[in-house]
This record gives structure tokens, sequence and C-alpha cells, in this order.
């Protein structure tokens, strides 16, 4: 339930009515010397304060939720960490998104075959709603392989956990994830196994094809847990060359373009795209859009119910089997829909650790915008930054913002905090258009999500989880599970419930 503002303006959260305030004279914060300035910045950002710290302690210097900063690799912007000025981000009357999806960093389209992507343009570009249409065409004509190709990747990864922990071998979930990704994907997608025989097949390589082509072509922003002084020097202080990884993102188009038959048919006899064209789009809406932001949250998804385990994991299991069991023994669309914590839980992962963790624009115009107690002018053309991790914490509209609280968009009072989830580039209750900038895959992604936990439970009655070393600060964290406790075999059948209910969703069409 958000608290109500008690400041003089007006204010989405709490919806007062009350005077603008007078625009304050100048947004706090500053770029520092020509060059200096932003490599002091990049330094702080990425190793002496760390990215957090990074906005913390600016908004607490400068007692503002907006304020001038250099952004990673070193451009200027303004920084916006409260709910109500991130909003600005998804107007499009006031933003113009050309070119700005990781700031002002702008990989040379080598990297997509000469194209600039969907996730470069504006929604005023010509070619915008036509490959979002596109992209969202594919998801919609595929919905019925998401639950059985799942359910299949599903169980080929765990039956490796499985078989890790009792070699006592690691039962890495952040590494496994890459490839249960992606054969789901291109699998559901592409309707093409990765490792199926074939002149471009990708066998095994499809995840470390995908890494090289993506640390290259944002290795200004990435942090790959080098020596400081080396990833400084060779990553972030000027773009690497396409031709580093060339052959790789070879190998991935001939994939695509051997392949993704179907796909490229729909792209060319309903949005009259040419094949190269849409060839580059879909590896990048695959590639980037959807296998680099779920190989991210499904790991932080398993985190977050690990390190909550017994009551969370009791209540996760008594609503997913008894959702299976009311649909006869069906892991369907409609046991999911029967699943409201397991939703909630998803959205509380996806507010808490959302893999995007910024989203930028540029004023179209001369613009006021708000935080909860200031207003400020900034001129056309200024670079915005929005900081979700910032935003997604606003006291002012979250209860106990920092906490992991699973059940907290349950029920009406849940539902009233949708507006305030943003891990899609819009609120979560509007939805996404071929119009707005909001995520393709907005809905797949909590299928998804949701799915994994749904799984996870019917297949086992709990789950352990490795503690992290702290020695591991810098690099991401490595989720790899220390029990998967197996779920007892059903006494009514031959079959135990994993099986089952792998069995039945691939089966089950409705
Ligand atoms: C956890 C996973 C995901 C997260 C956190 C995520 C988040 C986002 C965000 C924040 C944007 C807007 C980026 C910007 O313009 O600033 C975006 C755009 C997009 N997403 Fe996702 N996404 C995820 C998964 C997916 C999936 C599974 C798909 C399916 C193909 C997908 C397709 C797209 C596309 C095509 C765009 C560009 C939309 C446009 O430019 O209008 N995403 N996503
Ligand atoms: C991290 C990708 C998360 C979700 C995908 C989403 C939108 C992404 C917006 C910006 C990410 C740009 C890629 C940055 C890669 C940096 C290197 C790394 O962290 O691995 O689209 O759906």
């Amino acid at each position: 339930m958000s608290r109500r503002c008690n400041k003089a303006h007006v204010c989405a959260a709490c919806n007062s009515s009350a005077q603008h305030p007078k625009p304050q004279e100048s947004i706090p914060g500053s770029y520092g010397a020509p060059f200096i300035g932003a490599l002091r910045d990049r330094l702080d950002f990425f190793w002496f304060q760390g990215e957090d710290e990074f906005f913390r302690k600016r908004k607490e210097r400068y007692g503002s939720t907006i304020f001038r900063v250099n952004f990673v690799p070193g451009m200027p912007g303004i920084a916006l960490l409260d709910q109500k000025s991130y909003l600005v981000l998804y107007d499009p009357t006031k933003v113009d998104k050309h070119d700005t999806f990781v700031g002002a960093l702008l990989p040379k389209t080598d990297f997509t075959g000469g194209y600039r992507v969907l996730a470069y343009l504006d929604p005023l570009h010509p070619k915008h709603a036509i490959l979002k249409s596109f992209i969202m065409e594919l998801i919609k004509s595929n919905s019925s392989r998401i639950l059985p190709e799942f359910a299949t990747a599903f169980s080929e990864t765990f039956n490796q956990m499985e078989t890790a922990l009792s070699e006592g071998r690691e039962a890495n979930f952040s590494s496994s994830v890459k490839m249960l990704v992606l054969d789901f994907l291109l699998r559901a997608i592409v309707h093409r196994d990765p490792r199926a025989v074939g002149a471009a097949a990708l066998g095994d390589d499809g995840p470390s094809l995908l890494e090289s082509w993506i640390a290259v072509q944002f290795a200004a922003i990435a942090q790959a847990g080098l020596p400081p002084i080396l990833e400084e020097i060779f990553l972030h202080s000027f773009p690497l060359p396409f031709s580093l990884i060339r052959a790789n993102y070879q190998r991935i188009y001939s994939f695509f373009d051997t392949y993704a038959i179907e796909a490229l048919d729909v792209a060319k006899e309903r949005f009259d795209l040419e094949r190269d064209e849409a060839t580059h789009n879909l590896i990048f809406a695959i590639g980037v859009n959807a296998w680099l932001g779920l190989i991210k949250l499904l790991p932080s998804i398993i985190f977050y119910v690990g390190k909550n385990n017994s009551h969370l994991h009791d209540k996760l299991r008594g609503e997913i089997r008894a959702a299976v069991a009311s649909n006869g023994g069906r892991l369907s669309p409609k046991a999911i829909e029967s699943m409201p914590l397991v939703r909630s839980t998803v959205l509380e992962v996806l507010r808490l650790a959302s893999p995007a963790k910024y989203q930028y624009a540029r004023a179209r115009k001369d613009l006021i915008i708000e935080s909860h107690d200031a207003s400020f002018v900034v001129k056309k053309g200024e670079l915005l930054c929005g900081c979700l991790s910032m935003a997604s914490r606003d006291p002012v509209i979250f209860e106990n913002p920092d906490s992991f609280i699973p059940e907290r968009f349950e029920g009406g009072d849940g539902e009233k905090l949708l507006p305030h989830l943003l891990w899609s580039n819009g609120p979560e209750h509007l939805h996404t258009t071929s119009q707005n900038k909001q995520c393709a895959g907005k809905d797949l992604v909590i299928l998804i999500a949701s799915l994994l936990l749904a799984h996870i439970f019917i297949r086992y009655d709990t789950f352990e989880l490795v503690d992290q070393p702290s020695s591991a600060a810098r690099k991401p964290p490595q989720i790899c599970f220390k029990t998967l406790q197996i779920r007892a075999t059903d006494p009514t059948s031959d079959l135990n419930w994993a099986q089952r209910i792998s069995s039945i969703s691939s089966s089950d069409q409705t």
C-alpha cells in the first residue's frame, strides 16, 4: 500500500492535486572538468563505489533524486531516481528514444548487419512499429510451444543438476541456465534445436557465441571481472572492433538464416521486411532482448526464493500442486493463472533485481521534470537516465522498499502497486504496443519465470543453495544448488510427478 506524500506538489504516487512547485534554478550535481569528470565518475561507478553506492551517495550529497552526473562509459546526463520523475521516460511526447538503448553508447551497426535494430529506434521511426509488430507476432504465433518447450528444456537441465549433485560436482544454475534459455527460445520461436545435426548447427557453442558478440558490442559498459587496470584500458576506454567476433556472429547468422524459415517467412509475407534486415533484428531480439534478460532473471528468481526457503517453499509448493491437481494434473495456462503467490514472487524479484537496470531517453523539447518534492527545467536534447533499482525502491511508494516480500503484489493492495513496477520499460498494468517502447516480451517473461517456479516445486519438495563467497563481490553471483529434494514418486502412477507433468505439458495444447 503506498504511503501518502506530505509534500505540496502533484504526485503520481498519492494523486494529490496541490500546486506544482516553481521549478528550481538548476539541477544539482555536476559533470566535473572535461574528460576528468567523466573518468572520475566512471572509476567511482565501476571500482571505488559500485553502482548502488554511486547513485545513493550522490542522492544524499545533493539532497535530490534528480541530479547531473556522467553515466558510464562517459556520457553527461540527468539521473532520475524516484518513481515520479521516472515516468517521463515513458511519455513519447516528451522524450526521444532514438539511439538511447544503452544511453549515449552507440555500438557500430557492424554488430547488427549494418542495421540500427528495433531497440534503438524511437516509436516515431517508420520501422519501429513494423519491427515491433514482427517480434510480437512471433511470440503470439508460437504461444502453444511455450509450455512444452520450456518443460523439455527444464527437464534436461535439472536432470543435469541432479547428476552433478549425485557425483559430488557443482550444480551451477547461473551457468546451465544459458543453455536452458537458448534451447527454449530457439526451439519455441525458430523451431530448431541448436544442437540438431545440420550444416549450420550451433552445437553446444550457442551461449559462448552470443556472450562473445554481446561482450564486445557492449564492452564499454560491461563488468568482465578483469583486474581494474586491464578492464579500464582494454574494455572501457575505446570501442572494440566487430572484427574480433565476426566469425562468431557469422555462425549465429547462419543458424538463423538457415533454420528460421517460418519466422522469416512471416517477416516477408506479413510485414514486408527484407530477409537480411529481419534476420539481424531477430538475432538481436532473441540474443540480447530475450536471452540476456532471462539468463539474468531466472537465477535471481532461484536466489531470492532459495534464500527464503522454509515457509515460502511450503506455500509455493502448496499453491502450485493444488493448481495442477485442480487442472487434471496438467501444468496448463489455466493452472499457471491460478498461482497468485508465484506471480507475486516473480514480480517482487523483477522489482528488486530487474536485469535491465537503466532506461535512457533524450528530452524531445524543453521540459519541466518533477520529483516528489522538487521540479527542474531540462533543456531539449539532454540525456535522461532512469536508475531502475533506485526507483524500484522508492520509499514514498513501497513499504520496506529493500525487503523481499513475496506476497507484496498479491490481492487488491498488490494490484494497486502494479503502476509502480517498471522493469519492462513501462508500468506493469499497461500493455506493450507497437507504438510504445515497452518490452515486447513483457508477458512472456512473467510466464517463463512462473513456469520455472512451477516446475521446481512439482519436481522437488524444496532446495538449498550454496552460500555466496564474499570474495566474489565484483563478479555476478554464481547461483549453485546445494540440495534438490526430489518429490516422492506418486503411488498411483508408475511415473514420478516430474515425468508425468513433462509428458502432460508436452501434449497439453489447452
Ligand atoms: C527478464 C527478461 C527481460 C527484461 C528485464 C526485459 C526488459 C526490457 C526493457 C527494459 C526494454 C526497453 C529497453 C529500452 O528501450 O530502454 C525491453 C525492450 C524489448 N524487449 Fe525485453 N526484457 C526481457 C525479456 C524479453 C524477452 C523474453 C523478449 C522476447 C523476444 C524481449 C523483447 C524485447 C524487445 C523486442 C524490446 C524492444 C522493444 C521496443 O524497442 O519497442 N524482452 N525489454
Ligand atoms: C541486460 C539485458 C536485460 C534485459 C534485456 C532487455 C533490455 C535491455 C536494455 C539494455 C541492456 C543492454 C545490454 C547491456 C549488456 C552489458 C553487458 C552485460 O551486462 O552482460 O531487452 O529485452
